[in-house]
């Protein structure tokens, strides 16, 4: 059965519709400590999930890892779940990812829904099938391709997010317009962060997921066409891992959309400079970039270290560093290399603008 994903108007009812498609002996809810107390309270006491097993685990990225996937397994099994149960998982993208990866490896893999409460989950990680963990300082290191049953997209979950997470989203969202067509794009970039008309956000979501489902469809394992999800990636996830390693004591590291907004600053510097990409409209979305997430304090210093970051990437070939750029707004081109200089430029770029 191929993923569904439904924009949620009672979700309730479609749950409850969900599980009885899905082998449901026992249920169990994932959650962090955040959807524990934030998005639990809207779902529990639905009919369909009485008796549900709960399993909570750490909040943000840092938690991403091996201790909390065991965490999942031995809540699982504490639970008594065979391999007909359903896991649930209620949160955003490292909840979903990560919920994802415990399922699809119990006992060789157990049906789960997602139910994704913040925007990055919801227009991205909850939909396509790409689960996993962080490992060795590196993002989404181990995981397999394995899509949830159903995704149960509610956008009333977004009026709990806050600005960081709402900016966090819709960094995703950005590239989807990146990748799609103008208008989407010239749509994301009217849209003022700083005061969210709800209304509007769920356009631009139903929007968003339907680019997002369009190219997973075509290529679901990532062997070509679904690179194209990774415009903004390579340099973002270097991000990403660099701050997940120094961010200061008591400092959280950033958030996956503000790394992916920088990384899109670069590979669209790249994108330019390789590809022909209109300066124009690189100009436009760097600023709508450099207004709503700021920047990323990096100094020539951390370029080999950010490189070398680069050089795990997932879409590499042959130990070549590889990206997908573009020569136009929809118009993506995979399997792209760039010197070490050329990288080096594109750094400078982002430090100085
Ligand atoms: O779904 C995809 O394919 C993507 O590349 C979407 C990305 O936005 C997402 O962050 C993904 O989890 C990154 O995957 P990775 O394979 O580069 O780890």
């Amino acid at each position: 059965m191929e993923q569904r994903v439904i924009i949620s108007r009672n979700l309730e009812t479609e749950l409850a519709i969900a599980i009885s498609e899905c082998e449901h002996d026992r249920l169990f809810v994932l959650t962090d400590e955040v959807t524990h107390e934030q998005c639990l309270p809207l779902v529990n006491n639905f009919f369909c999930l009485k008796g549900a097993k709960v399993i909570t685990i750490g909040s943000t990225d840092v938690h991403k890892n091996l201790e909390s996937l065991a965490h999942v397994w031995q809540g699982l099994d504490d639970g008594g779940a065979d391999r007909h149960s359903c896991l649930i998982n209620l949160g955003g993208g490292m909840v979903t990812d990560l919920g994802g990866f415990a399922a699809s490896t119990f006992k060789r893999g157990i049906d789960f829904i997602n139910i994704p409460t913040t925007l990055l989950s919801m227009v991205d990680a909850s939909v396509g099938g790409k689960t996993g963990i962080n490992f060795n300082g590196l993002k989404n290191e181990v995981g397999v391709f394995n899509d949830s049953k159903f995704v149960l997209l509610d956008t009333r979950f977004l009026r709990t997010l806050d600005d960081k997470n709402l900016r966090s989203g819709y960094a995703e969202m950005l590239k989807h317009g990146l990748i799609s067509n103008e208008k989407t794009w010239a749509d994301l970039l009217q849209f003022d962060l700083s005061n969210p008309d709800y209304d509007q956000l769920q356009a631009l979501v139903a929007a968003s997921v339907k680019v997002k489902e369009k190219v997973v469809s075509r290529d679901p394992n990532e062997k070509g066409l679904r690179k194209a999800l990774n415009y903004g990636h390579t340099f973002g996830h270097a991000f990403e891992s660099f701050s997940l390693k120094h961010h200061a004591e008591g400092e959280a590291p950033i958030l996956h959309g503000y790394a992916v907004a920088y990384g899109l600053i670069c590979e669209l510097f790249l994108s330019v400079v390789k590809t022909g990409f209109p300066s124009e409209q690189m100009r436009q979305t760097v600023r709508f970039i450099r207004d709503n997430y700021g920047s990323f304090n990096i100094s020539c210093d951390d370029y080999d270290e950010l490189i070398a970051l680069m050089r795990h990437d997932k879409k590499n070939m042959s130990g070549v560093i590889n990206f997908t750029l573009l020569d136009a707004i929809g118009d993506v081109l995979i399997n792209q290399t760039a010197t070490d200089e050329e990288i080096r430029e594109a750094l400078d770029f982002f430090r100085e603008g």
